[in-house]
This record gives C-alpha cells, sequence and structure tokens, in this order.
C-alpha cells in the first residue's frame, strides 16, 4: 500500500511571522504618532495551566512593544469584583484590549463576564456582539485559537472553497467560531460533538479535519482521508513515567502520518498561532479605537 509522504504544518515558523509583523507595525506607530497598544490580561485564581498561559501572553506582548497589564485576582474573588475590574478596563483609555483567561471558577457566570467587556476591546472574540458579527459574517474580532487554525489552512492551502471541513467540538471557545469561520471562508461544514453518530465516518470525508475535543488519542488514522489536512487543537499534559510529562493533541499522530496531507504537531502547531493572534487583534482593535476617537465615531 502507498503511503503519503505528510507534510508538518510548522505553527511555530507561522506565528513568528505573524508576530514579527504585528511588532514592525507597533514600533511604526509609535515612531510616527507616539502610540503603544496595551493588553489586559485577567486570571482569576490559581490553575498552574492557566498560570503558564497568562505569563507567555504577557511576556510575548512585552516582546513585540506593546504595554501589558496583568491582573491576578485570588480564586474566592465574586462576580461584583470581577464586573467592577473589567469596567475599569473598559474605561482606561491605555487598555485597548481585554482577555479574560477561562475557565473562571464555577460561583462567576463566564457569559456575564464576558458580555461585560468592550466590544471594542474584546479581543478574544468571545462576547456576544463578536460572536454575532461573526455569525453574520461581519467584520469582528474573532477568537484567538479558530483565528489561528484559519490562518495556518489559508497559508498552507491557498482558498478553502468548496472544501468539506469537518470540525469535531463545539465549545464557544474553539469549535463553535471554528465552524463559523470555515463556513465563512466557503467551505462545506460539518460540526461533529458528543451526540454524533459515527464522527468517525464524517472525518473520513473531510477535506479539512479540525480537532479540539481534548480527548488524547480519539481520532486514529483511520478516520482521516488520505491526503486530508488536519489540525490538532487538543493540548493535554500527560504523565510519561519516571515523574515527566509532556504535551498530547487529539490525533494519534504516528498513525496519521503517512495518511494526512498535512498536520499540525502538539506543541508547536495550533499554541503558538494562539497567542500570535491574540497580539494582531490587540493591534487591530488599539487602530480602531485611535481612529474612533479622532473621528468621534464609536470603535
Ligand atoms: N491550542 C490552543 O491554543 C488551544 C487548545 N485548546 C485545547 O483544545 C481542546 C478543546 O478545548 P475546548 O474546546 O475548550 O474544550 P471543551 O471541553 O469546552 O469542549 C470539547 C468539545 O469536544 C466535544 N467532544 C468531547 N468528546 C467528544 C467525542 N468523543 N466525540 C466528539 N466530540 C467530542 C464536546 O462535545 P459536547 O459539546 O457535545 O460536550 C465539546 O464540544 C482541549 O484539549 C484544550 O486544551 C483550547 C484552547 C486553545
Ligand atoms: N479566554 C481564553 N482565551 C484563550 O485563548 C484560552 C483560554 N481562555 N483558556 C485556556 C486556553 C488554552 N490556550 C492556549 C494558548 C497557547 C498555547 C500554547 O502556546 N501552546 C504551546 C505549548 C505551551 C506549553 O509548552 O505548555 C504549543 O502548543 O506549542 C496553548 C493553549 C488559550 N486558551
Amino acid at each position: 500500500m502507498s503511503t503519503i509522504d505528510t507534510r508538518l504544518i510548522d505553527g511555530k515558523q507561522h506565528a513568528a511571522a505573524l508576530t514579527a509583523r504585528v511588532s514592525a507595525e507597533v514600533a511604526q506607530l509609535d515612531r510616527e504618532q507616539g502610540q503603544v497598544p496595551g493588553l489586559a490580561v485577567v486570571l482569576v485564581g490559581t490553575d498552574a495551566a492557566s498560570e503558564v498561559y497568562v505569563r507567555n501572553k504577557t511576556r510575548q506582548t512585552s516582546s513585540v512593544g506593546m504595554r501589558s497589564f496583568a491582573h491576578t485576582l485570588p480564586a474566592d474573588t465574586s462576580e461584583a469584583e470581577l464586573l467592577a475590574l473589567v469596567a475599569r478596563l473598559n474605561a482606561d483609555p491605555d487598555v485597548h484590549g481585554i482577555l479574560v483567561q477561562l475557565p473562571l471558577p464555577p460561583s462567576i457566570d463566564s457569559t456575564l463576564v464576558l458580555d461585560a467587556i468592550d466590544p471594542a476591546k474584546d479581543v478574544d472574540g468571545l462576547g456576544q456582539v463578536n460572536v454575532g458579527r461573526v455569525t453574520l459574517g461581519h467584520p469582528a474580532l474573532v477568537p484567538c485559537t479558530p483565528l489561528g487554525c484559519l490562518l495556518l489552512l489559508e497559508a498552507e492551502l491557498g482558498s478553502l472553497s468548496g472544501l468539506h471541513a469537518v470540525v469535531v467540538g463545539r465549545s464557544n471557545l474553539v469549535g463553535r467560531p471554528m465552524s463559523q469561520l470555515l463556513l465563512n471562508a466557503d467551505c462545506t461544514v460539518t460540526t461533529a460533538h458528543i451526540h454524533t453518530v459515527d464522527t468517525a465516518a464524517h472525518a473520513r470525508r473531510a477535506d479539512i479535519l479540525v480537532v479540539a475535543t481534548g480527548r488524547p488519542g480519539l481520532v486514529r488514522g483511520d478516520w482521516i482521508k488520505p491526503g486530508a489536512t488536519v489540525i490538532d487543537v487538543g493540548i493535554t499534559r500527560i504523565p510519561t513515567g519516571s515523574g515527566k510529562t509532556k504535551l498530547v493533541g487529539d490525533v494519534v499522530f504516528e498513525e496519521a502520518l503517512g495518511v494526512a496531507g498535512r498536520i499540525t504537531p502538539v506543541p508547536g502547531g495550533v499554541g503558538p498561532m494562539t497567542i500570535a493572534c491574540l497580539l494582531s487583534n490587540t493591534l487591530h482593535a488599539a487602530r480602531r479605537q485611535w481612529a474612533g476617537r479622532n473621528t468621534g465615531r464609536a470603535a
């Protein structure tokens, strides 16, 4: 049986290119207008993985020349206190982007908090205004992880028009917006979830297979149509024995090799693009806010 020479999609390299573009534009804006974009990242509680991501985000924000404001609140922070912080950040002219790290403690209604973020500063694209705009196919601030996946797909494949895309997962953070973006890119989209009957059969018809379930090993080699492009969003830390851990995706990577045309590795695939898209969204949001203020229009 002939096997395919599977190409790895280097997310780190794509992310570095996008970050370099953002960095150059930030330097130019500072030089020519003396204006610097600012990103506020809010973390409630002490989830170890979230702390690592927030550290990465703040470090990279500073490294492209933007201002970074980290707000770490105790796990027992009340909903009212968090809403008060969001209101302060909405009113702060130095803050152009606000990201509230998920998940929030169960005592806090995350929908309420996400909807309280000024839509012009909602660089995670998770509030109802930006979600609605994406759903209508209008310009919007687009959630960073699905945006990163879309940029990888377009960089690798060019036009996605007419391709059959299967998205496994329908979370508000990843799967749902991913399906919307692929639909806007003129794909034929199937969204699979926990109630889907025979997800494997759907997956086997996909030209583009995006997997975002957090279930390591869910997608086997025989779920993949030969030559398909596979985007593995899943990130799970598993023990390797001897007290060490490693990160794995939702796809059995070794089985995908020789079947998929292209695939994103974990780590080094979608993850780095998520952060690059956050920086790009923050620059975009800042430009809109400056333009709005200058012309007196709402951003
Ligand atoms: N690389 C990155 O930048 C990012 C990576 N992630 C990672 O992506 C993964 C998904 O994250 P997230 O979307 O937030 O997770 P959620 O747990 O919120 O959502 C998982 C989704 O997968 C579906 N699902 C679960 N099991 C199956 C199954 N056996 N068959 C079909 N569908 C299934 C669920 O269906 P249902 O809705 O029916 O329950 C749900 O829609 C995680 O590993 C997370 O760590 C997340 C964000 C960013
Ligand atoms: N409001 C909100 N927005 C998010 O975008 C959001 C969130 N909450 N909560 C948690 C998830 C997770 N997430 C990741 C970002 C970067 C990497 C990343 O950079 N990963 C590296 C590896 C990092 C490592 O080594 O630990 C990689 O895949 O190569 C991973 C995961 C964003 N999330």
